[in-house]
């Protein structure tokens, strides 16, 4: 589903490279969580499959998707298969819980009968179904993070990327983000998570790939956030 060959990249203000000869191939349907500390690579590697950034060197693939190649016209339906979470919701602050889910399928022009059936859905899914008619001011950052899943989500993309999903939640909320992440991979989505939070990815057990400096040190089918700790 994801595969990235030797990939490298060089921003044009830096000497490093951000990423130095990348390769990692991720399966449908997997969860992996990608690590390491700051500055390691980790957004410069989800920025590249979202085609917001073109490698220095090396291919990368997303589906049948040849991203760092194909033509610019073509990007618009690349990040429609692609669906995103961020650390900090980035939920629209005048529209309700259902209006922001409803939003990702007007803009890529899905009929308004397909968008009354599928938003109550996915809000389900989620658990807010009660609260479709609220603001997101008027939620917890867990339920916001909910929104934000289930609008990332309610056009069934092939893969979800998730930027520290949990960054802003308590620990208790984190786990039920978790819960929900997991649900939503057993449906096929792949699922590639770059946090910091070592209790999630050593509760998870689940793959983890290790960057340092731009490179992977470390790729385990069944993780722990720090090796023998
Ligand atoms: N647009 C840019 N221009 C120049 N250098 C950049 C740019 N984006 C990132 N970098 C550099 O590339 C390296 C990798 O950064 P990246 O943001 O991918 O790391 P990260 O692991 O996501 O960090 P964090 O956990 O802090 O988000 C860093 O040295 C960073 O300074």
């Amino acid at each position: 589903m994801i595969r990235l060959e030797h990939v490298s990249k060089v921003y044009k203000t830096s000497t490093r490279p951000a990423l130095d000869d990348v390769s990692v191939e991720v399966g449908k349907g997997e969860f992996v969580f990608l690590i390491g500390p700051s500055g390691s690579g980790k957004s410069t590697f989800l920025r590249l499959l979202l085609r917001e950034e073109v490698p220095s060197k090396g291919r990368v693939y997303v589906s049948n998707f040849d991203v760092a190649r194909m033509a610019r016209r073509r990007i618009p339906r690349l990040r429609q298969s692609i669906g995103c979470v961020f650390q900090d919701f980035r939920l629209l602050v005048n529209k309700t819980v259902a209006e922001n889910v409803a939003f990702a399928l007007e803009v890529i022009g899905k009929p308004r009968h397909t968008i009354r059936k599928v938003v109550p859905e996915v809000l389900q899914l989620v658990g807010l179904e009660s609260k479709a008619d609220r603001m997101p001011h008027e939620l917890s950052g867990g339920e916001q993070q909910r929104v934000a899943i289930a609008r990332a989500f309610v056009n069934r993309p092939l893969v979800l990327l998730a930027d520290e999903p949990t960054g802003n939640l308590d620990p208790d909320t984190s786990q039920d983000i978790m819960l929900l992440l997991e649900r939503i991979s057993r449906t096929g989505t792949t699922i590639l998570m770059a946090t910091h939070d070592h209790s999630i990815v050593d509760s998870m057990r689940r793959r983890v790939v290790e960057l340092s400096m731009g490179r992977v040190i470390r790729d385990d089918a069944r993780g722990v956030y720090g090796v023998g700790r």
